[in-house]
């Protein structure tokens, strides 16, 4: 085994897997049968399926120790995927290579025999995992604390609730400290006090040099705790990389219109006579794309819209420091932005969000919920806007991405036309008035009631 080959834990190459869907019953029958026959007779046979390709010419690599985060919308393909990773579905075409003993927790409780006990199930999971009794027997009160089901470890598993079922899962795989983890989604399930201590345990496995791959939904999941994501879409890879990256992408399908790729055309300005305005000491560019050439600018920003109307440049003011390198929690914010509308537009909106490095939200508004009226009579064809948001930075100390959005509504629909997310980096000093999230502002007061 080469070198490289030792760092490689999953080798998944052009992985594709075609299901055949029968209208009837009756087709799938005949499909079983008339070839056979047509085999007898020499006649080409017609086919009475239609194929379905949940997975196509899927390929990627982990590493060992690496956490490699599948996020895609239901009916994407990712548990395909790691059922043919785990071989319990075989591939139409491609090839996985694994390194290592894998430990799945794949759909619920799916390891377990409902009619034995936790006790029974948990020995019968862990030698389908390859340990010994001897090697169970020595692991077997620290996987019943992990699960700390109680008395219920001795009960049928079908008396169980999916939360405890859940629990003994992941006791045990995390337990046999496998090389390869598969997560498919199941820790949603656990309660918050749960969730944090499976956290805890995949954290040391990958320190030990667990690969662990992750099926979730939840985007915080994913830039917390991947170092890579992939996003999965009608059975294809559309986006692998940076987790903020990749679940930005995962929001837009959700939420989002159509994606439509923005061209450099599209979001080109067009020369007017509309000169850079002075404001707040700060010079915003109304007329090229410059907001990029600002320090707080991120250059990992994920931008995409249909261009009709773009916010071209920004500024950040802070007790008269432009575009300051640190924030003091309690310290006044300006953002000033520059919008420039390329079509009519009725009623456009702007957004901001706040969200944590993690990818948590802190806090987000739009002119519609802020029911801002300046903002609303905006939208004219080549015309451009100074829009500025003011706020006082209660934020605790850390690193935080703004996120801006200009789109108007199209009845129920959001038309997006430039989304530029996590595009402003903020980042707030250390302080010691407070711990935990955010400066409440909270006054103490005492009087000495003693008699
Ligand atoms: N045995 C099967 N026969 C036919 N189609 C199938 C079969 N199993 C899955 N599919 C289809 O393949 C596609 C991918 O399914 P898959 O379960 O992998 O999606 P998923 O991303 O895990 O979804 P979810 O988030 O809902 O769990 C779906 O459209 C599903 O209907």
């Amino acid at each position: 085994m080469n070198q490289e080959q030792n760092d490689i834990a999953i080798r998944v190459s052009n992985l594709s897997k075609c299901y055949h869907i029968y209208d009837t019953p009756r087709d799938r029958l005949k499909q079983f049968i008339l070839p056979r026959l047509h085999h007898l007779t020499g006649q080409t046979p017609r086919q009475y399926f239609r194929e379905f390709w949940a997975l196509r010419d899927v390929s990627f690599e982990v590493k060992k120790g690496e956490t490699i985060g599948i996020i895609g919308r239901n009916g994407s393909g990712k548990s395909t995927l790691l059922q043919m990773i785990c071989g319990t579905l075989n591939p139409t075409s491609g090839s996985i290579t694994t390194y290592g003993r894998i430990a799945a927790l794949l759909e619920l409780g799916s390891g377990f025999n409902p009619e034995f006990t936790g006790r029974e199930n948990v020995y019968m999971n862990a030698s389908v995992l390859g340990l010994s009794q001897e090697e169970t027997d020595a692991r077997f009160d620290d996987i019943a604390a992990f699960a700390d089901i109680g008395e219920f470890i001795e009960q049928p598993v079908k008396t169980y609730s999916s939360g405890m079922m859940v629990r003994l899962g992941f006791a045990v795989q995390a337990q046999v400290k496998p090389d390869i983890l598969i997560v498919d989604e199941a820790l949603a399930v656990g309660d918050a006090k749960f969730q944090a201590k499976c956290f805890d345990r995949l954290q040391q496995l990958k320190d030990g040099g667990t690969s662990i791959l992750l099926v979730t939904h939840s985007s915080e999941q994913i830039v917390t705790h991947c170092s890579e994501a992939i996003l999965l879409d009608g059975g294809d890879v559309i986006e692998h990389g940076e987790p903020r990256y990749v679940v930005n992408h995962y929001m837009d399908l959700l939420f989002g219109k159509e994606r439509k790729s923005y061209s450099a055309s599209a979001f080109s300005t067009e020369s007017n006579s509309v000169e850079p305005t002075q404001d707040d000491n700060l010079s915003l560019n109304f007329i090229d794309d410059v907001f990029s050439s600002h320090a707080n600018y991120n250059e990992h920003e994920y931008r995409w819209g249909d261009g009709t109307a773009t916010i071209l440049d920004f500024y950040l003011l802070t007790d008269n420091e432009p575009y300051p390198s640190v924030i003091t929690s309690g310290q006044s914010v300006v953002l000033g932005v520059a919008v420039r509308f390329y079509e009519d537009l009725v009623r456009p909106i702007l957004g901001i969000t706040i969200k944590t490095k993690e990818g948590v939200t802190v806090y987000g508004v739009n002119s519609e919920t802020l029911e801002t009226d300046e903002i609303k009579v905006l939208g004219s064809k080549g015309t451009t806007a100074l829009i500025k948001a003011e706020f006082i930075c209660r934020l605790a100390p850390g690193d935080y991405f703004i996120s801006l959005g200009l789109a108007t509504r199209k009845g129920e629909e959001i038309v997006p036309h430039d989304r530029r997310y996590d595009a402003i980096y903020l980042q707030i000093a250390p302080v010691t008035k407070f711990f935990g999230l955010v400066d409440l502002g909270l006054k103490l007061s005492a009087q000495n009631t003693s008699l």
